[in-house]
């Protein structure tokens, strides 16, 4: 585990002194505490300079406690809220880091059996200093809040550290394979968007964040590949609006150490089955928006005849639960945070008219005018589902910047959500 910078209560900082003095001040009980986790390597490399410079030393003017996880591998912090016992006890979890840290605290936490109660207990910050924040800059777009840096980030922290943080509702999308379930909070991408997004790995040192326009290039006007598959959906009805749920991060009363209600029950879960908490089927029973379950099968059987179904060559399948996929990428501006539906989009070869309007359609998401091209489908969706030809050469399927192995997968919006803090 990584450093521990635990503030006392109080006693020993600034009260009494040295001359012994009755009449010195009382230092008031910290505000709160949250435990941090700093990906060293995300992004440039400089999030752990960034809680050094700036994260730390607003915390400490708040008086707000906090513990620093720096992680050390992909899955540190997934194990961390795995196993610790006292997570109920912290006001926030604050993430310093890309998307995919979120991405893996969140899976983490859902696979506890009390995971559902940490959900409704812990909010979420975001510090952003990943080279992908798309999360965050869909709750800063609600909320009419920059993303552009250096206000991005400096906003981001003034927001965690502010004694009236308030934690706004995001919807997480239920998804499974054949092998497990979890959830996504931003977007899923299967073809060309995914296969961008990865290989453009091999240039970050070189390009930075250019390498997605550069690899965008090489495949659109090199060997462009297309995808055989079949997608699956279940349109949305009427939009059900319900006000975002939110609460006031530091007025919440943090519980006692181990006071997770069903975190005891956890070994017996486990032995009577390998999955638990949200990799377990039972987890996400009713637990899904909309609509009711018997219109949604399990990934292994039929879809209802409610369905629509799209057999065929895919250009890309890309599917997004929150407006923003990165900070000034507007993929889906219909979306909402908190509401009943996803957006699905989808580009079939057949419909294309020229690799000129592809690589015009990637340049567009940026002014967010890349829906305006006729062969890009837009479906806003309840439930979807997506099997690639595997006998085919494929591509990634993506979730929330990270891949997943499998060979099928399908996502469902549910009625569980996390906290993010803002102001
Ligand atoms: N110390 C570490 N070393 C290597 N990988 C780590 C470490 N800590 C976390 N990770 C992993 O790094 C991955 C990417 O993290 P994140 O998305 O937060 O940053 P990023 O810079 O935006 O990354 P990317 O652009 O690769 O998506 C996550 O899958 C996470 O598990």
């Amino acid at each position: 585990m990584g450093l521990r910078y635990i503030l006392c209560c109080g006693c020993c900082r600034k009260s009494g002194g040295d001359n012994g003095s009755d009449f010195a001040p009382e230092v008031p009980p910290p505000i709160g505490r949250v435990l941090v986790f700093v990906n060293p390597h995300s992004g440039t490399g400089k999030a752990l300079q960034v809680y050094k410079k700036q994260l730390d030393p607003r915390l400490t003017d708040a008086n707000i406690d906090h513990e620093l996880i720096v992680t050390k591998h992909s899955g540190h912090a997934r194990d961390v809220v795995v196993e610790r016992t006292d997570l109920a006890t912290f006001n926030a979890i604050i993430i310093v880091s890309g998307d995919g840290l979120v991405f893996e605290v969140i899976n983490g936490l859902l696979e506890r059996p009390d995971g559902d109660f940490l959900l409704q207990k812990l909010a979420f910050g975001v510090v952003p200093s990943g080279s992908g924040n798309g999360l965050l800059a869909s709750l800063c777009y609600a909320r009419g809040l920059p993303q552009k840096q250096p206000l991005f980030t400096r906003n981001a922290i003034e927001h965690v550290t502010d004694s009236d943080a308030i934690a706004y509702g995001i919807n997480l999308t239920h998804m499974q394979t054949d092998t497990k379930h979890f959830a996504s909070f931003m977007s899923i991408g299967w073809g060309l968007l995914a296969d961008i997004d990865i290989e453009s790995e091999r240039f970050r040192k070189v390009l930075g964040s250019q390498r997605f326009t550069f690899e965008a290039v090489l495949r659109i006007f090199g060997h462009l590949r297309t995808y055989q598959g079949r997608l699956s959906f279940l349109e949305a009805g009427p939009i059900e609006s319900r006000p975002p749920a939110q609460f006031n991060v530091y007025s919440k009363t943090p519980l006692p150490d181990e006071s997770c209600p069903s975190y005891h029950s956890r070994e017996t879960s486990a032995a009577s089955d390998s999955h638990s908490g949200c990799q377990n089927d039972q987890f996400w029973q009713g637990k899904h928006r909309k609509p009711e379950a018997s219109i949604v099968s399990p990934l292994g059987e039929a879809v209802d005849s409610k369905w629509t179904v799209i057999e065929g060559e895919f250009l890309f399948v890309y599917v997004t639960s929150v407006t923003h996929i990165s900070p000034g990428n507007m993929y889906a501006p219909s979306a909402k945070l908190s509401d009943d539906r996803i957006q699905l989009t989808y580009a079939l070869k057949k419909d294309l008219p020229s690799r000129f309007a592809l690589a015009k359609f990637l340049d567009a998401i940026e002014s967010a005018k890349h829906l305006d091209f006729d062969f890009v489908k837009t479906v806003s969706v309840t439930s979807f589902r997506l099997e690639p030809d595997n006998a085919k050469p494929s591509s990634y399927i993506v979730v929330d910047g990270e891949i997943i192995d499998c060979k099928r997968i399908q996502g469902t919006v549910s009625d569980v959500h996390i906290h993010l803090m803002s102001k």
